[in-house]
C-alpha cells in the first residue's frame, strides 16, 4: 500500500503464517517460529492477567457450594427448589452477558487495564455479599455483582493478552487463560466435593465462597503495577509509553527496527481508521460517539465479517453443550449408577483441564482453523456413542436414584469414556479459539467487536444452563446429545466455510484477512 506499510514487513515476514490449505512447507516454518519463546516480562503479564481466568473458572462451575438450607428462614429451614437453584445460577451469565458490550466502551475510553482493576473490585465485592447472604435473594444479588466482574474479565483479559502478545505468541498466551480457566473449574470441583464430605450446613461455605475475594484483591494489586497495551496508548496518542511496552515486549532481542515497525504499524492502522472514519462522518454515513463505533462495526464489510465470526465462535462454543457438561455431569453420573458422581464429575473438569494444557503447545503451530477441523469430529463422535450409550438406559433426568432395570454396566461405562472423547475434543479447539476473537477485529471496533461477541457466549450460556434438563426431559438424554451433535457438525460446516487462519499474523494483517472476497478463506 504505502512506505508506512513496507515498514511493518521486517515483523511480519519472519512470522511465517500457516496457510489455511495446511501445506507441509508452512507447517514446519510455523514450528520454527512457535518453538522460539516469549521473554518473561509477557509471560508475567500474562500470569496476572490469567488470575481472572481462575476466578471465572472457579464461578462458572456452580459447583463451589452445596448450599443445604441456609438460605430458609431459620424457623422454617428448607432445602432449596430447583427454580431457585436456576436462579441463582442463571444470574450470573445473565447480568455477564448484559455488561460485556458495555464494559467494551470502557475499555476504549479508560483503558484496557482499568477495567481488569474494576472486575477485581466488583469479583471482590460480590464474593462478600455471597458469604455473607442469609436469603435466596441476597445470594442472587452476590452472584449478579460476580456476573458484572466475570463478563467484564472475561472480554477484556483475551484482549489485554492479544494485544500486548507477540504474533506467534499470541495463540499460546491466549490460551493460557483458558487454562487458568479450567484450573478455577478443578478448584471448584475439588472444594465442592470438600464441602459435601464436610456435610452441607455450617458456615464452611461461607468462607470458601468469601476467600475468592483474595484473588481478585492480589490480582488488583498487581494490576496496578502492569502496562497498558501498546495499541490502546497509541490510540490515545502516549506513543512513546507504547514504544517502551512494545520495547520490554519484545525483551531487547529484537533491534530497534522491529520496535519501530511494531509501533508505526500500530499507528499507521490508527490514521487510516481515523481518516477512514471522518470521510465516512462527513459523507453523513456514520454518527458521532459510541453509536458512530456501532456504525463501523456494521456498516464497514470487514468489521461485519469479523462480527459474524467471532459470534458465531463463541455461540457455538457454548451451544455445543459443553457447559451442560461443567452443570450437570453429576446428575448425569448419579442417573447413570456411578458410584461417587462428584469424583466422576471430576473426570470432565480435570480431561477439560489436561487438554487445554495439550492446546496451549499446539494452537500455534497447527493454527486456530485447522485445529477446529481437527477436533470437532471427536466432539461429534463422543456426542454421538454417548447418545447410543443412552439408548440402553431407562431413566428420566429428574430421577436421580437408578430404577429396577438398572443401567448395563457398560452402557454406563461407555457414555463415560465418549464424554471424555468429546471433552478432550472441546478442549483442544472450540474451548479455547473463540477467545482469540479480538484478532479478528480492526483496533477501533476491536473493543465493541469483542465484547458483543463475549455477550454473545454468555448469552448462549444462559441457554444452555437453563434448557439442558428441560431437554433431557422433553427430548430424552439420546437425543439432546443428538441435537448436541447436530450443532457441532452445522458449526464445522460454517467454520470451514467462513473461518480464515489467523495463527502467525500481526494483529492489523489478521484484520486485514477479512477484506477478501471469500472471507480470506482459500
Ligand atoms: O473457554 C472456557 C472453557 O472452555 C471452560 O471450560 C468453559 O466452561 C467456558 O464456558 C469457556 O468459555
Amino acid at each position: 500500500m504505502n512506505s508506512a506499510e513496507d515498514s511493518e514487513e521486517p515483523l511480519i515476514s519472519r512470522l511465517p503464517s500457516p496457510s489455511p490449505s495446511g501445506d507441509e512447507d508452512n507447517h514446519d516454518a510455523d514450528s520454527d517460529s512457535a518453538n522460539a519463546s516469549p521473554t518473561l516480562f509477557i509471560y508475567l503479564l500474562t500470569f496476572s492477567a490469567g488470575i481472572s481466568g481462575l476466578l471465572f473458572g472457579c464461578v462458572i462451575s456452580s459447583t463451589l457450594v452445596s448450599l443445604g438450607t441456609a438460605l430458609s428462614p431459620p424457623h422454617s429451614p428448607r432445602p432449596l427448589t430447583s427454580a431457585e437453584k436456576s436462579i441463582i445460577t442463571s444470574s450470573t451469565s445473565l447480568f455477564a452477558l448484559l455488561v460485556s458490550p458495555f464494559s467494551s466502551v470502557l475499555a476504549d475510553a479508560l483503558g484496557r487495564k482499568r477495567v481488569i482493576l474494576a472486575a477485581d473490585v466488583l469479583f471482590a465485592v460480590g464474593a462478600v455479599a455471597q458469604a455473607c447472604s442469609g436469603t435466596v435473594w441476597a445470594m442472587v444479588l452476590g452472584r449478579s455483582v460476580v456476573g458484572l466482574a466475570v463478563g467484564a474479565a472475561s472480554f477484556v483479559v483475551p484482549l489485554y493478552v492479544a494485544e500486548l502478545a507477540p504474533a506467534p505468541f499470541r495463540g499460546r498466551l491466549v490460551t493460557m487463560n483458558v487454562v487458568f480457566i479450567t484450573l478455577g473449574q478443578v478448584v471448584a470441583y475439588v472444594v465442592g466435593w470438600g464441602l459435601g464430605q464436610l456435610g452441607e450446613e455450617g458456615t464452611a461455605w461461607r468462607w470458601m465462597v468469601g476467600l475468592g475475594a483474595l484473588p481478585a484483591v492480589v490480582q488488583g494489586l498487581v494490576v496496578l503495577a502492569i502496562p497498558e497495551t501498546p495499541r490502546f496508548l497509541v490510540m490515545v496518542g502516549r506513543v512513546a509509553e507504547a514504544r517502551r511496552v512494545v520495547e520490554k515486549v519484545l525483551g531487547g532481542k529484537e533491534g530497534r527496527g522491529e520496535v519501530d515497525a511494531t509501533v508505526k504499524g500500530i499507528e499507521m492502522e490508527v490514521r487510516e481508521e481515523a481518516e477512514a472514519r471522518r470521510l465516512r462522518r462527513v459523507s453523513g454515513v456514520e454518527r458521532d460517539g459510541w453509536m458512530g463505533s456501532v456504525d463501523e462495526l456494521l456498516g464497514v464489510r470487514r468489521n461485519r465479517r469479523a462480527l459474524v465470526i467471532a459470534c458465531l465462535l463463541q455461540g457455538l462454543q457454548q451451544l455445543c453443550g459443553f457447559n451442560s457438561l461443567m452443570y450437570f455431569s453429576a446428575t448425569i453420573f448419579t442417573m447413570l449408577g456411578f458410584p461417587i458422581p462428584t469424583l466422576t464429575s471430576l473426570v470432565v473438569a480435570v480431561t477439560n483441564f489436561v487438554f487445554t494444557l495439550a492446546a496451549l503447545f499446539l494452537i500455534d503451530r497447527i493454527g486456530r482453523r485447522r485445529i477446529l477441523l481437527w477436533s470437532i469430529p471427536f466432539m461429534i463422535a463422543g456426542l454421538l456413542l454417548a447418545a447410543y450409550g443412552f439408548s440402553f438406559i431407562k431413566l428420566s433426568s429428574t430421577d436421580s436414584t437408578r430404577d429396577s432395570t438398572s443401567p448395563a454396566q457398560g452402557a454406563a461405562v461407555m457414555i463415560l469414556v465418549s464424554i471424555m472423547v468429546y471433552v478432550a475434543g472441546y478442549a483442544l479447539g472450540l474451548g479455547n479459539v473463540p477467545w482469540m476473537q479480538s484478532e479478528l477485529f480492526a483496533l477501533n471496533v476491536r473493543s465493541l467487536g469483542s465484547g458483543i461477541s463475549t455477550a454473545t457466549n454468555w448469552g448462549a450460556n444462559f441457554v444452555i444452563g437453563l434448557t439442558f434438563l428441560l431437554l433431557m426431559d422433553a427430548l430424552t438424554p439420546s437425543w439432546t446429545f443428538v441435537l448436541y451433535a447436530a450443532i457441532c457438525a452445522t458449526g464445522y460446516g460454517l467454520v470451514w466455510k467462513f473461518y480464515p487462519e489467523t495463527a502467525g499474523l500481526s494483529l492489523e494483517e489478521a484484520a486485514g484477512l477479512l477484506e477478501d472476497e471469500n472471507w480470506g478463506v482459500r
